[in-house]
């Protein structure tokens, strides 16, 4: 495999790692893309992005005004999109457009974000999903082409997760063919979308439809908010930027306000319902949440981007750990590298395993999420509320495993960690915000709860579940199971852990309904519970699906990459049961000694993985431009580049600041 040659000679402690890897890791590198085809492209495309211009910061991103960021951004954006138009898609197939290839050479050119992502991410995949077959040929190519950019203008300063309570509407009048868009309430004002604020000239717009007098509920209309050739708002509009925000530094989320703003009736996006010339509505959809779908589709799209950023700080995190050197542990021996700590083994080691279980977890996802679509062509929906049960829950746990993963490699890396040159404080900051958006933690494990009490009580009745929730066929009536100490029996004590959760939880709502609540109180009660169940409902399927897919794709490689591939997932299995020890005493016979043997076992694992942890990491093959970080580059030029970042500082343009004389200095002179 052609690697990038560093320009400096290698960190030699970085070198010796490289030289203890056992594993082929061009192999692993391979299966991480989904073949050696798609390595090939995928460095095609990353060559394309990296010598056209990436990296084009002569001063830190950082460094710069909110405005100096955002118009930096957008420059960098219309240099990025060119290439993509023109020649990435050319690669990748335009109905590619959505590519993790794309999404991963972006982070070439922003080491936060861009403002135009959500015009790929979510105005073109609505287009997409959205339109009649007449919208998608008017809007499509004009979006894909970048002649209109466009925003997804759904969430309101008053409600994001209970979309039945936006307030902005949409009136049908019938004699001028055309609906009027209006914000009633300071709390209907849109808020929070991304691109909204100064770079998008069209946006999709959720709004409750009126027509006939009558309202309809919400459907999406797609809106030109400013002139495209002053880009000046128009008239009944008024747009404009949120604010500083934790993350998202080098976008512009955006409110927008509509004072009866017209449209043509055409505008309605109008593949699941219309509203005909004359105002009548007519309903095509065989289900009520078809116009959601935008957000299954990212929820799905999310599980990868999790795996992407995990593999970014884990890498960052552990050619770190292999350079930094820390504590006496014998006198007079070297100090040894942090990499050698088993307790650092535990914070970064789980990293590695999560970006493979996430990942293969998404191609599964995916080929679901294809799967229904297929269904829906036909006119089928069945397959759909499983579906959303199980993009709400991994959504929700990969974000927030996530997350947390980020937060332990930035502990793992101590002070320096805290750096913005170090990378982490972004790629935490960034997938903070994936907790949140897109449906919250919580809100969305409800959604699979609710699946799963109805799923649950479909098993008591003896009827056959679909696949994901099939254990609950062969579980709902066990009581504890009987610990078996295989990778398989911890998988089972997952699935036992899920239905007694799920069956404790339909023994609450029973319990309280049956002592005079109302099934909404009762549900309400039983919500902590039912978040816990949806949880362990989404362990058990990544450990199942991690488990069942690493061992298939795995299946023609050489011996040494089959071994490392099982120790992770080993790793993965065993990492999670020892998390859950409470629900494993709880559902299952496990005892003392098996928890024990099993601490023995993982702490092991911990050390046989060690020799390996570079190689592991330098098979997610993630290039320096795309990392953006001072710690975790091939070479390990770690203090290096500290001290060149340093300098890079505004700060140290001078060697004194005005500031003294302003002010400090008379407060030393008492002259202030
Ligand atoms: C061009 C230049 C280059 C630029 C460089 C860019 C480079 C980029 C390259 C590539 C791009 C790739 C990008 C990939 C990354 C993507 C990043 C995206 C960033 C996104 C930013 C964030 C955007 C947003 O946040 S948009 C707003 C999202 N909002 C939400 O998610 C709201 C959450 N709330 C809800 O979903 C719902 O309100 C609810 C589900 C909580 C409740 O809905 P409800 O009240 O209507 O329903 P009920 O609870 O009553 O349920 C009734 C019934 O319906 C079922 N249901 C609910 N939802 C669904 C569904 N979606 N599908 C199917 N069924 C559903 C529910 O289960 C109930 O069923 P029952 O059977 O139980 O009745
Ligand atoms: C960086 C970023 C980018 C965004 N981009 C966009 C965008 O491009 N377009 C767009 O339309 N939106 C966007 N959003 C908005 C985002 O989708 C919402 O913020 C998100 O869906 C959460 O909704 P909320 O803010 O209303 O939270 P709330 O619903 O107010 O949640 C607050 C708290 O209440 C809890 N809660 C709420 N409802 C329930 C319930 N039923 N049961 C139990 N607990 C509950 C939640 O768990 C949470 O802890 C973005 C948000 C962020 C942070």
């Amino acid at each position: 495999m052609k690697i990038n040659k560093p320009k400096h000679d290698v960190n030699p402690d970085l070198a010796k790692e490289r030289l203890k890897c056992n594993f082929n890791i061009e192999e692993v590198t391979n299966i991480i893309d989904g073949g050696k085809d798609k390595t090939v492209q995928r460095k095609k495309i990353e060559d394309i992005a990296l010598n056209n211009g990436a990296s084009l910061d002569e001063v830190p991103e950082e460094c710069l005004s909110i405005k100096e960021r955002y118009e930096n951004a957008v420059r960098k954006s219309c240099v990025y999109g060119n290439l993509v138009r023109n020649e990435m898609l050319e690669i990748t197939g335009i109905e590619n457009f959505e590519s993790p290839v794309l999404r991963r050479t972006a982070d070439a050119f922003f080491k936060d974000i861009s403002p135009f992502m959500l015009h790929l991410g979510m105005f073109v995949p609505t287009l997409i999903g959205q339109c009649t077959p007449e919208q998608t040929a008017e809007w499509l190519p004009k979006a894909l082409d970048m002649q209109i950019i466009g925003a997804y203008a759904q969430t309101e300063l008053g409600h994001g997760t209970f979309i039945r309570g936006l307030e902005t509407t949409a009136t049908y009048n019938p004699e001028k063919e055309e609906f009027v868009l209006h914000s009633p309430t300071i709390t209907s004002y849109k808020w929070w979308a991304g691109g909204l604020g100064k770079t998008a000239n069209h946006c999709v717009v959720m709004a409750q439809l009126y027509t006939q007098g009558k309202c309809h509920g919400t459907h999406l209309f797609i809106v030109k908010i400013r002139d495209l050739d002053t880009h000046m708002p128009l008239p009944g509009i008024t747009v404009g930027e949120i604010g500083p925000r934790m993350g998202f530094s080098s976008a512009d989320n955006g409110f927008l306000r509509f004072d009866h703003f017209r449209i043509p009736r055409e505008n309605m996006l109008m593949k699941h319902a219309k509203v005909e010339k004359d105002g009548v509505y007519v309903k095509s959809a065989k289900h009520g949440k078809l116009t959601y779908g935008t957000m299954v589709f990212i929820r799905v799209t999310l599980v990868s981007e999790m795996s992407f950023n995990i593999s970014k700080a884990a890498t960052i995190a552990i050619r770190y750990s292999a350079v930094r050197r820390q504590t006496e542990l014998r006198p007079n021996e070297p100090e040894p590298q942090i990499l050698d700590y088993p307790t650092q083994q535990h914070k970064l080691f789980i990293c590695i395993a999560t970006a493979h279980a996430f990942q293969l977890t998404s191609c599964w996802l995916w080929n679901t999420f294809q799967a229904v679509l297929a269904d829906m062509k036909k006119g089928n929906v069945d397959t759909l509320p499983e579906l959303h049960a199980l993009s709400s829950c991994l959504k929700a746990v990969s974000t927030s495993d996530a997350l947390s993963h980020i937060e332990q490699c930035r502990f793992a890396c101590g002070g320096h960690g805290y750096m913005l040159s170090s990378n982490l404080p972004f790629i935490y900051s960034f997938v903070a915000a994936t907790r949140t958006y897109e449906g919250d933690y919580t809100v969305l494990l409800l959604q699979t709860a609710r699946f799963l009490v109805k799923a649950s009580e479909q098993a008591e009745a003896g009827k056959k579940l679909t696949q994901t929730v099939s254990y609950l066929n062969r579980t709902a009536n066990a009581d504890r199971l009987n610990w078996d100490n295989t990778h398989e029996g911890i998988i089972k004590s997952f699935q036992v852990i899920a239905a007694g959760k799920i069956g404790q939880c339909v023994k609450s709502i029973r319990d309280r309904t049956a002592s005079g609540m109302d099934y909404e109180d009762a549900w309400l009660m039983t919500t902590v519970q039912l978040v816990g169940a949806a949880e362990a409902h989404c362990r058990a399927v990544l450990l199942n699906t991690y488990w069942s897919e690493m061992r298939k794709i795995t299946e023609a490689s050489s011996a040494d990459v089959k071994k490392v591939m099982h120790q992770l997932a080993v790793l993965y299995l065993m990492y999670w049961a020892l998390e859950k020890t409470g629900d494993l005493l709880k559902y299952s016979s496990v005892s003392k000694k098996d928890l024990d043997e099993l601490q023995r076992r993982y702490e092991e694992l911990l050390a046989e993985l060690r020799p390996n942890a570079v190689g592991l990491v330098d098979a997610f093959d993630l290039r320096d431009e795309i990392l953006h970080s001072s710690l975790g580059s091939y070479d390990g030029r770690v203090y290096e580049r500290l001290i060149e970042e340093a300098h890079k500082s505004p700060l140290n343009d001078e060697p004194v600041n005005q500031s003294f004389h302003k002010y400090t200095k008379p407060l030393m002179l008492g002259k202030l």
